[in-house]
């Protein structure tokens, strides 16, 4: 029978730590864990050197307690008074596997957002979405990783230096019900940023997997446009359940997306429709309706690569406001029609069970 993570865990709670007071998982001496599917669980009492002699009943409670849980074969403890090493017999002798596509603990889905070119609304449209499913009872992460223009803590109305308690993980900003987190908020606003392909992939790693999302129903991430080096790291280092991709119906646009689709139909990573932004112009004064950049490309070429429209939305002046401003329409003007097709969005991807 394979035992659990949490069913050891569970155990190990209930060892008292003589020293910190509390048990030995919150309070951090026990470190390491290490469950294999063969029975064997290995873990490491990191305790204060001078306090060497009062966790050896520790120890040997943990071990007890540990043997008598069905399911597991051996027990190892290890104490160190110092953890800059794991001990030998701590280490993985397996050989390392080709590390493929993982999937972030706590996170149930991932989806891209994406768009071939700049400034087409793919932000605008990550952050209406992810307030969008917030209100519908998700529980939505959003990750800014336009690393040439994070626009999230402005559109989302963050600011600040996220915290980082102990020097090792991130603690995430949370604003209209969506936890957050942007390479806008590791820099400096106003300093120009030059990354390199190692760095990026860096800042992306660190995003992903030092962060403290927490659970997740999903997390959405807002790309950098194009077809770089983020979006291929993201999809190799992380299993992405499906891609959105914004496009405004220009000609030019649709060039740029259809090579994003192209890309994530290479990575493996399903796309789950395209939508089309500034689809069309309604004046706010005399309700006249113009498609600036021409109306329905994006439908036709959804139709001809054989993936879904999921929405057309307008070119719309209190959009851009709102997400300018920090409160996006969806938050800011709840029953407004410009909030309905995000809601509407959010509630298709919702019923495909794909969000
Ligand atoms: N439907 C819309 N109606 C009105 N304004 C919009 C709409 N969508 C986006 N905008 C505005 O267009 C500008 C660019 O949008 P946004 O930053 O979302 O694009 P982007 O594709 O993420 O850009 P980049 O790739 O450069 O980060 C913003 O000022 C935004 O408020």
């Amino acid at each position: 029978m394979a035992i659990s993570r949490e069913a050891v865990l569970a155990v190990l709670k209930k060892v008292i730590d003589p020293v910190a007071g509390g048990n030995i998982v919150a309070s951090g001496v026990m470190r390491a864990l290490n469950v294999d599917e063969t029975g064997e669980v290995r873990f490491v009492l990191e305790v204060p050197p001078r306090h060497a002699g009062s966790y050896g009943a520790v120890k040997d409670e943990a071990e007890a307690a540990l043997q008598a849980l069905p399911g597991v074969v051996r027990v190892s403890v290890v104490m160190t008074g110092h953890s800059e090493k794991a001990p030998p017999e701590l280490r993985n002798t397996r050989k390392a596997e080709p590390a493929g596509p993982e999937r972030i603990p706590g996170i149930a889905r991932i989806i891209a957002i994406a768009s071939g070119k700049g400034g087409v609304g793919k932000s605008t449209l990550a952050a209406n979405l992810a307030c969008a499913l917030a209100q519908q009872g998700r529980r939505v992460g959003l990750l800014d990783a336009d690393v040439y223009g994070p626009s999230q803590p402005r559109m989302l109305g963050v600011s600040g230096r996220p915290a980082s308690p102990d020097g090792k993980t991130i603690l995430p900003m949370r604003n209209h019900g969506v936890t957050m987190m942007s390479i806008g908020l590791m820099t400096n606003e106003d300093q120009a940023v030059v990354w390199r392909g190692p760095m990026l992939m860096g800042a992306l790693q660190q995003m992903l997997m030092q962060v403290q999302w927490g659970a997740l129903d999903i997390l959405l991430v807002d790309l950098p446009p194009g077809t770089g080096d983020v979006q291929m790291t993201l999809c190799q280092k992380t299993v992405v359940d499906g891609a959105i991709i914004v496009s405004t119906p220009q000609d030019v646009a649709l060039l740029d997306a259809r090579k994003g689709i192209d890309m994530f139909r290479q990575l493996r990573v399903p796309i789950l429709g395209m939508i089309e932004n500034m689809s069309t112009h309604i004046c706010s004064r005399c309700g006249h309706e113009e498609h600036v950049f021409g109306h329905g490309g994006v439908a036709a070429e959804a139709a001809k690569l054989g993936v879904p429209l999921l929405a057309e939305v307008p070119l719309d002046l209190q959009i851009r406001i709102a997400s300018d401003g920090g409160a996006p329409v969806t938050v800011s003007q709840p029953d407004s029609t410009q909030a309905q097709a995000f809601r509407d969005l959010a509630s298709a991807l919702l019923a495909r069970e794909v969000a």
